[in-house]
């Protein structure tokens, strides 16, 4: 902090947002900022990073690209451009989330890491700390997505490995491993398509898959498989898509169990809905494990200095060991007072009731849907909040101010 307004308002301690309070300036605060200013209605967001976009802009490979088409992953009220192809680069999508914060004039404040949030029934108002200063408001909005922390698993003896130790949220490029032989634990979209990325770099990757999983192409007959599954359940039901699916993939794909890709008895798409497990929806490296390029190995049993010791027996040395092993939300670590959210910290109510709680709470891009869902979450929580806010008569009061400082009121409350 600053400028001289940054300066009052740090002396200050306690700021009045006028409008709702929304963590976190992803793609889900910033869509649901757009579509608040949209009815008129001002926001502030908080964001613990010093940019927009943080997930995507620094803790994700060089290679990615969008795996729906740019259709199914546009924010609400303004989409992708035009030139961008079907699947847009990662650094495509970065230039999408710049403009759309500029053509909404989003400014969150970045730096600002919310250490708690509660709602203060004394006063009716949200109270959100940061490490600078606290927020006030009636509004408050979640946003710090499904992705928020990696997950890390414990898996025996790993402290012992002499090599480096890295989960997907740090890697960037296989030419950081060429030709070295790297243990990729985890086979969701992270971990295949680094696999995939790897093989482009000469080094050898083993794929741990400890489990069962589905393993759809990513286009079938020219559309994208998303596209397709979309269209199908406007008709029919979804056993019968997930059938077609399969029979699909089988036809296209061969049949995966043989490459150790088990796949789980629940169909792909019921299985997205009901635990929010992605398919895998494969751009190569499928035909890599066919070839041998990627080897798919069973559970680590331990970690040795050198290498891993797996749960058929096999023993093998590597020199790294990448954790393609997901994300968690990390709500339940600040959000105090408020049993909306289940102890891993997503919605208890599933989609798409989950986006409205009590007391002013809601969330945005918590749906296991992707982009989508963040979609349609956005708009319903704007429209929510701007019946209220037409309504209120002190918001409009202070129409043009999105912050006021409340100096006195919250040195009282502090000597309190
Ligand atoms: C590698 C990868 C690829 C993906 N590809 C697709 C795809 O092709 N299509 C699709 O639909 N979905 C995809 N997804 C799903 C993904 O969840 C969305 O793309 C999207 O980034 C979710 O947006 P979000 O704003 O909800 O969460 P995030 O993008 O994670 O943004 C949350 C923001 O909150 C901030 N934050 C977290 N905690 C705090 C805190 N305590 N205080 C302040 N700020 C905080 C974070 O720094 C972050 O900037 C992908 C996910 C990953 C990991
Ligand atoms: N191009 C794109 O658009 C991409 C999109 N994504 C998206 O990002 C999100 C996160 O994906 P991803 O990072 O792959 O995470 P996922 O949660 O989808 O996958 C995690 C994987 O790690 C495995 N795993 C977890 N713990 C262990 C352990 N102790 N030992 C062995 N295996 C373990 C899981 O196995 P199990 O099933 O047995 O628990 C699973 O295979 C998804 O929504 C995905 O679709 C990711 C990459 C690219
Ligand atoms: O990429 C992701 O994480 C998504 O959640 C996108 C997505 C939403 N629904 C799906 C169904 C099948 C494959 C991907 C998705």
């Amino acid at each position: 902090m600053g400028s001289c307004k940054e300066k009052r308002e740090e002396s200050a301690k306690c700021v009045w947002v006028n409008g709702p309070i929304i963590v976190g300036a992803g793609p889900s605060g910033l869509a649901a900022s757009a579509c608040l200013s949209e009815h008129g209605v001002p926001s502030v967001i908080l964001e613990r990073s010093n940019c927009i976009a943080s997930l995507w802009q620094n803790k994700t490979y060089d290679r990615l690209k969008l795996h729906l088409p740019k259709q199914f992953c546009a924010l609400p009220l303004l989409g992708f451009p035009e030139n961008f192809p079907k699947y847009p680069t990662k650094d495509q999508f970065l230039s999408y989330m710049e403009s759309y914060a500029s053509h909404f004039s989003i400014h969150p404040r970045f730096n600002q890491a919310v250490q708690t949030a509660e709602f203060d029934s004394s006063c009716g108002f949200w109270r959100v700390r940061t490490q600078d200063l606290e927020y006030i408001s009636r509004w408050f909005i979640v946003a710090t997505g499904e992705n928020a922390e990696p997950v890390i698993p414990e898996i025996v003896g790993m402290e012992r490995f002499r090599g480096p130790v890295v989960h997907t949220s740090a890697y960037k490029s296989g030419s950081d491993f060429a030709k070295q032989k790297v243990l990729v634990v985890g086979c969701g979209n992270s971990g295949m398509e680094i696999s995939l990325d790897l093989c482009r770099h000469n080094a050898v990757p083993h794929m741990v898959v400890r489990n069962t999983v589905h393993v759809l192409p990513r286009e079938m007959f020219g559309c994208s498989t998303f596209g397709i599954v979309t269209a199908l359940l406007k008709w029919l039901p979804l056993s019968l898509v997930d059938k077609f699916l399969l029979l699909v993939s089988n036809l296209t794909l061969g049949n995966t169990d043989q490459l150790g890709l088990r796949r789980p008895k629940t169909g792909p798409i019921e299985l997205k809905n009901v635990t929010g497990k992605t398919p895998v929806l494969d751009v190569g490296a499928l035909s890599q494990i066919k070839s041998g390029k990627i080897k798919v190995m069973e559970g680590v049993k331990e970690i040795t200095r050198n290498g891993a010791r797996f749960m058929d027996g096999q023993e093998k040395e590597f020199d790294s060991i990448i954790l393609a092993t997901g994300y968690k939300s990390n709500v339940p670590s600040w959000l105090k007072g408020c049993d909306f959210f289940t102890k891993d910290g997503m919605p208890k109510t599933p989609f798409p009731d989950g986006w409205k709680g009590e007391n002013g709470l809601y969330t945005v891009g918590f749906t296991r849907r992707g982009l989508l869902g963040t979609a349609s979450d956005a708009v319903k929580i704007a429209n929510d909040i701007a019946d209220q806010w037409r309504t209120t008569r002190d918001c409009r009061t202070y129409r043009n101010s999105h912050i006021i400082l409340l100096k006195i009121n919250c040195r009282e409350r502090e000597r309190e």
